[in-house]
């Protein structure tokens, strides 16, 4: 389904050429008037729109333009505007910014550099839209920002989280790739006063060291050949937002210098220009490489890794949390069924025990995967050893590291057998007390002292 795209713009020919140049990605809905506008507008529907600045009864003016911007944060919060400006109106643009505009594309417009500008701003909004579902996930309680988790190691991390995410400090999070690194950013995120403010994502390692400058601190009109316009780097656009770096640990050696700047001194210069900005960005750095080793190798910076390192967050891998591994997979199963309106899915008993028996390398994005691929080909909403890839009866692959006493071996079993047989009955209290061969009573309480909530 294609994303509907408003464009707000009184010359029909100049309207006409967008929505012929747009239309094969975007659903195009023009308004030629600002009461068009502000009607479409209060839709809701339309997570990005095109404003030209003139508009009757002014068009020679930005007044119009300006007013409606200006409504957007009442009738259309989510909306996303691009402002299009007089070729010599670099202030007009730069106040659109100022008022909450997300972008801004000059006349004449090119409708190259448009479709690179809607697409970024799409790609915004769909990430403010993940962070509102998980934002909601926060309120209700359900889960720490759609974490979920159970076992001793996320316990502590939750607490981790809470504790840091009010703080303004950086933060580094380091776990094995797929552990939910990105997740836990958000979850800084979410549970910090930048919560309605952006948190934008920039794997390091996926983009060209060039590129990453520019991208990252943006650049002037001509800094180097096909810098045809000012481009407003990241960390100005999450304006008050969050910044997430991934990959950190893959920054060229230039970039590390120019951010350790912005670190110690909170200043930045656009690629080719002069002004010192001062953005007010949080930044959450991710790694899932040994940095001690990167800076022993000479490819990372001792000073940026203690910057970043004002809070260490550490993902535990999911071979150490196996009380999760029902849980998160039981909410894959649903969340799949749900998108492919299939019927109660469920795990067979055998499927279960495969499932926490695995040592989960990929960890929890193979678990997804394996849960996905599952519910692809089994049938008869039953999930069986076989679906998933997995051996009938698997041995844990690595010795424990560290022996647990009797009590916590008893305490993990009965808490893991609870959980399975619930899995297995999907929650059906009567049907799990049988399973496990108690009374309703007492696997009531055996909830309440294992903290499982229904
Ligand atoms: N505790 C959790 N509960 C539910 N889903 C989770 C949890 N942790 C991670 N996920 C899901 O697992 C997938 C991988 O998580 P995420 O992208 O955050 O991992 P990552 O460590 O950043 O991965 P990579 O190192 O590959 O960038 C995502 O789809 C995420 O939603």
């Amino acid at each position: 389904m294609k994303h509907k795209l408003l464009i707000v713009e009184d010359e029909n020919s100049l309207a006409k050429q967008m929505k012929w140049g747009l239309s094969q990605t975007y659903e195009v809905i023009i308004a030629n008037t600002v009461e068009q506008a502000r009607q479409l507008l209060e839709t809701g529907a339309f997570p990005v729109a095109v404003l030209d600045l003139g508009l009757p009864p002014a068009p020679d003016s930005p007044r119009e333009g300006f007013g409606i911007l200006a409504s957007v944060p009442t009738i259309s919060p989510h909306t996303k505007v691009i402002v299009v400006t007089g070729n010599a109106e670099q202030e007009n643009a730069m106040k659109a910014i100022d008022l909450g505009a997300a972008d801004f594309c000059a006349k004449p417009i090119d409708l190259e550099m448009l479709r690179v500008i809607l697409k970024r701003t799409f790609k915004i909004h769909e990430l403010e839209a993940a962070n509102r579902k998980l934002r909601q996930a926060c309120e209700t309680g359900s889960a720490m920002c759609g974490m979920l988790g159970i076992s001793p190691a996320m316990t502590r991390l939750s607490e981790v989280i809470r504790q840091v995410s009010p703080t303004d400090y950086p933060v580094l999070i380091r776990g094995e790739s797929g552990t939910g690194k990105e997740m836990a950013a958000r979850a800084i995120h979410l549970l910090s006063h930048r919560e309605r403010e952006p948190m934008i994502p920039i794997n390091c390692g996926a983009i060209p060291g060039n590129l990453l400058e520019s991208e990252l601190f943006g650049h002037e009109k001509g800094a180097f050949t096909g810098a045809h316009q000012r481009k407003i780097g990241r960390l100005e656009q999450a304006r008050k937002g969050t910044v997430l770096l991934d990959e950190i640990g893959d920054m060229p050696p230039e970039l590390q210098i120019r951010l350790l700047r912005f670190l110690q001194e909170g200043t930045i210069e656009r690629v080719g220009g002069t002004e010192i900005l001062r953005p007010d960005v949080r930044i959450i750095a991710a790694t899932h490489v040994n940095l001690e080793a990167a800076i022993e190798a000479g490819r990372f910076r001792e000073d940026l890794f203690y910057r970043l390192n004002v809070v260490p967050v550490m993902i535990p891998p999911l071979r150490e949390r196996q009380a999760d591994i029902l849980l998160i997979a039981n909410h894959f199963i649903r969340e799949e069924a749900q998108k492919l309106k299939r019927g109660q899915v469920r795990l067979s008993p055998a499927a279960a025990t495969a499932l926490t028996a695995h040592s989960w390398p990929g960890n929890i994005r193979e678990l997804q995967n394996c849960i996905y691929r599952a519910m692809a080909i089994s049938s008869a909403g039953v999930i069986r050893p076989a679906d998933l890839g997995l051996p009938d009866v698997a041995e844990p692959s690595e010795m424990p590291r560290q022996l647990p006493t009797i009590k916590e071996a008893r305490k993990a079993a009965e808490h893991q057998a609870i959980l399975q047989a619930l899995a297995t009955t999907r929650h059906n209290i009567s049907q799990a007390a049988k399973l496990l061969g108690i009374s309703r009573p007492t696997l009531h309480d055996l909830l309440k002292k294992h903290g499982i909530k229904r």
